[in-house]
């Protein structure tokens, strides 16, 4: 403490005040001192190790240090912005609900802050049980806290705890509490909606517009609201060329290869799984691109899988999945409402299926372990010729979080998760990649030591499966 001092009153004379300097020193010892009792560790993720925010440079740790007691504090915030329509819509018995809810999520995020052992659920839902084992068996190998966990199942953890704040209420157990940023992320972006469905409305079939439609789904992913908020321009069809300089790696004409192979194969017509990502224009785009692969007969069926529950801020549910739909049916804007009646249509003829919700997708554990915790989804996904996965989370599921090489292949790294053959559509947002020589993520590294967690570069990586 008095070296800190010492630096303290040498840096006042740099011009700040000598309380700011103080308080500096005193932050800073205060973080090392966490550090120290909290075992970080200075050194880089070793190779094949999961990511943790127990090493210092890692996302993970200012995941945790920074954007989760942000994000808890943001959630807090937009609690008592919406209490007073809260009370009209559930009565002003919610009032006293909100305050208890509140109270847990301040008191999680003192738990992150302080790097907390994780608690069990002793609540009546249905995955408790499945959790509770969980958490025990991180408990027993010393992986369960904030800080020395695997990210993946730090944070998956915390957005159960999130919901669980809320199912031991009585009014508010189906309030989805990031559902007014998800609607205002659509609602924001009708300029860009309307721009993009004039620039895609008609495209034949053909390998430049089914590349056209699989990279406007993968750009629409920068935006969610843990981590980016700005939206993309309204060129971002014009734009799309200038994006492919940022596009680390490219498979989408293997992707259009398979499809049509597949169309002229022996197999039973072509069926497509999306595994979507976020609510707002992501999710326009995900439809734009499953009405183009059924217009253009690159697939017979496309089917959607959404989250249980409210989910890393953005993630889309089946209610934010039906509200995209009756927003564009019941909109103003003709070409809205026209795509609004399509879509009606394909859910009604099942060419477009919104899969049963599965709790699988917003469990801690990776794709690999699908087919021992949720085989029949597994099965299901066997049946299609193509599974898609949007975004930064799916990636880390389908990686299993862990710190590959940089040049390892993508098929290598999914741990035997081949249901059928494997697309990711992801804007990197995240210190883990693979799949890409070891020269360009140095000269990316020089660049920016930070571009793998800004959203701005993205893959388009493909696993493929032969299928019988
Ligand atoms: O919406 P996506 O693409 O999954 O990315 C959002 C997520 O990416 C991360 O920053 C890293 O996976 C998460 O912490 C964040 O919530």
């Amino acid at each position: 403490m008095l070296d800190d001092v010492s630096i303290t009153i040498a840096d006042s004379f740099s011009g700040e005040s000598l309380f700011t300097a103080y308080s500096k020193g005193t932050i800073a010892s205060y973080a090392s001192s966490f550090d120290e009792a909290n075992n970080i560790s200075e050194l880089p993720v070793p190779l094949r190790e999961p990511l943790s925010a127990k090493y210092k440079h890692s996302f993970a740790y200012v995941t945790f240090k920074e954007r989760v007691p942000q994000i808890l504090s943001d959630l807090i915030d937009s609690l008592h912005q919406q209490e007073d329509r809260i009370m009209e819509k559930y009565g002003s018995y919610a009032h006293f609900e909100l305050r208890r809810i509140i109270w847990s999520l301040d008191i999680l995020r003192n738990e992150v802050l302080e790097n907390r052992s994780f608690k069990y659920f002793y609540d009546k839902t249905p995955d408790s049980l499945e959790w509770n084992s969980f958490i025990k068996h991180l408990t027993n190998r010393e992986r369960n806290q904030w800080f020395s966990a695997q990210w993946l199942h730090a944070e998956c953890y915390l957005y159960r705890r999130i919901w669980r704040a809320f199912q031991r209420t009585e009014l508010l157990k189906d309030f989805d509490y990031f559902g007014q940023r998800k609607i205002c992320a659509t609602r924001n972006y009708v300029y860009l909606f309307r721009a993009v469905l004039r620039g895609v409305s008609k495209l034949k079939r053909s390998r430049k517009n089914f590349v056209t439609m699989l990279k406007l789904s993968l750009w629409a992913n920068q935006c969610d609201l843990s981590i980016t908020s700005d939206s993309p321009s309204d060129q971002i069809l014009q734009s799309l060329k200038l994006y492919n300089k940022h596009l680390l790696v490219d498979q989408s004409i293997e992707v259009f290869r398979l499809l049509t192979r597949d169309l002229h194969s022996s197999v039973t017509p072509a069926m497509v799984d999306i595994i979507l990502d976020n609510a707002g224009f992501e999710l326009f785009a995900d439809l734009l691109l499953g009405v183009y692969l059924i217009d253009s007969r690159l697939a017979v069926k496309v089917r959607y899988h959404v989250k249980a529950i409210p989910y890393y801020v953005s993630d889309v549910t089946a209610n934010d999945f039906n509200w995209m739909l009756s927003f564009l049916l019941n909109s103003e804007i003709p070409e809205f409402a026209y795509l609004g009646r399509k879509l009606r249509y394909f859910m009604k003829h099942d060419i477009f299926a919104l899969y049963e919700t599965c709790k699988f997708w917003t469990r801690p554990e990776g794709f690999r372990c699908m087919r021992q915790l949720a085989p029949c989804l597994y099965v299901q996904l066997s049946f299609s010729a193509l599974a898609i996965f949007k975004g930064d989370l799916n990636y880390r599921k389908l990686l299993d979080d862990i710190n590959w090489s940089s040049t390892t292949p993508f098929p290598d790294c999914l741990g035997g998760f081949l249901p059928t053959s494997v697309c990711a559509l992801r804007c990197i947002k995240s210190d883990l990649y693979c799949g890409m020589p070891n020269c360009l993520v140095d000269l990316l590294t020089l660049e920016n030591p930070k571009w793998m967690c800004t959203g701005e570069k993205a893959i388009i990586q493909l696993a493929f499966k032969k299928r019988p």
